[in-house]
């Protein structure tokens, strides 16, 4: 799986990180870290275990708040607003662990991606019913072309807690989609799945980004996936950013061999 090279995103940023900065007690999750997301990119953030990646997520979800630093989506500061409220704005997420609704249907658990998009509550709807129904109806047709790209037709009625690790982690992918975001952030979208389904999720996820025009930034611990679908890779270590640029040049960098990769200086130089 690949990119097709002709399909470049354009410049203008979705997403500004502005050196933020995030600790818990004495330990420094993030130290200045600083990097913007093109409209239509798709970028993945690297690094050894602990490097800070998911705490990046998290302060670009919301679910944490950095120290420091200001987090922009489409050139308005977004730092101090709830995950709810960036939702509202265009920010999707999966989490590394799933968080499903385990005893509710695939179909209902993508609805609930809808949820947030509903501008009818119980009483409005309950007065004005034809409105509300519409809507139900225009969020369903939405579900079911999530549902029909994702190939989860067959599981629509399945209760999500008795799928295999694979399809709950589609499942999942797909109540991020349902929320229609600019941009969408995957925690490791392919941690736990065998061959088969990381060649099925590399798919979905280039797909959703070139057909659906979706911004994408993902941690990924799968290198050869991460090189291969990528536009631009940020490698972050102890919190640090310490390369950032296309899969090749973040490949060929000295620091990021020796830090991420496992390559020794003497080997380099032998
Ligand atoms: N809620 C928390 N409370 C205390 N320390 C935390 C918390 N979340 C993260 N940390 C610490 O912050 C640092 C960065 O952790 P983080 O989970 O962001 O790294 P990561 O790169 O996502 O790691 P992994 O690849 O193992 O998921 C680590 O030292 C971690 O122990």
């Amino acid at each position: 799986m690949s990119r097709d090279p002709s399909i470049v995103p354009d410049r203008h940023p979705v997403l500004e990180v502005r050196d933020v900065s995030l600790g818990f007690g004495g330990v420094r999750a993030l130290t200045g870290v600083s990097f913007s997301v093109a409209k239509g990119e798709l970028f993945s953030i690297i690094g050894p275990n602990g490097a800070g990646k998911t705490s990046m997520l998290n302060c670009i979800s919301g679910r944490y708040r950095p120290s420091s630093g200001q987090i922009l989506l489409d050139g308005s500061d977004v730092t101090g607003l709830s995950p709810n409220r960036r939702a509202t704005l265009g920010l999707g997420r999966t989490f590394q662990n799933l968080a499903l609704f385990g005893h509710m249907s695939v179909q209902d658990n993508i609805m609930v991606g809808r949820h947030h998009l509903l501008k009818n509550n119980a009483l409005t709807g309950a007065l004005y019913w034809l409105g509300a129904r519409r809507e139900e109806l225009a969020h369903r047709r939405v579900v079911e072309e999530i549902i029909d790209f994702l190939e989860i037709a067959p599981i629509r009625k399945a209760q999500a807690g008795t799928l295999s690790y694979g399809l709950r982690k589609r499942v999942e992918l797909a109540r991020a989609m349902a929320v229609s975001p600019k941009v969408i952030l995957l925690d490791e979208p392919m941690a736990g799945m065998n061959l088969e389904e990381k060649e099925d999720m590399a798919r979905f996820i280039v797909d959703l980004n070139e057909e659906w025009g979706m911004t994408v930034v993902m941690i990924e611990h799968d290198m050869g996936v991460v090189m291969d679908i990528s536009h631009r890779v940020m490698v972050l270590e102890f919190g640090c950013k310490i390369a950032l640029g296309l899969p090749e040049e973040v490949m060929a960098n000295d620091r990021v061999k020796v830090a991420y990769l496992g390559i020794d200086e003497d080997e380099q130089v032998a």
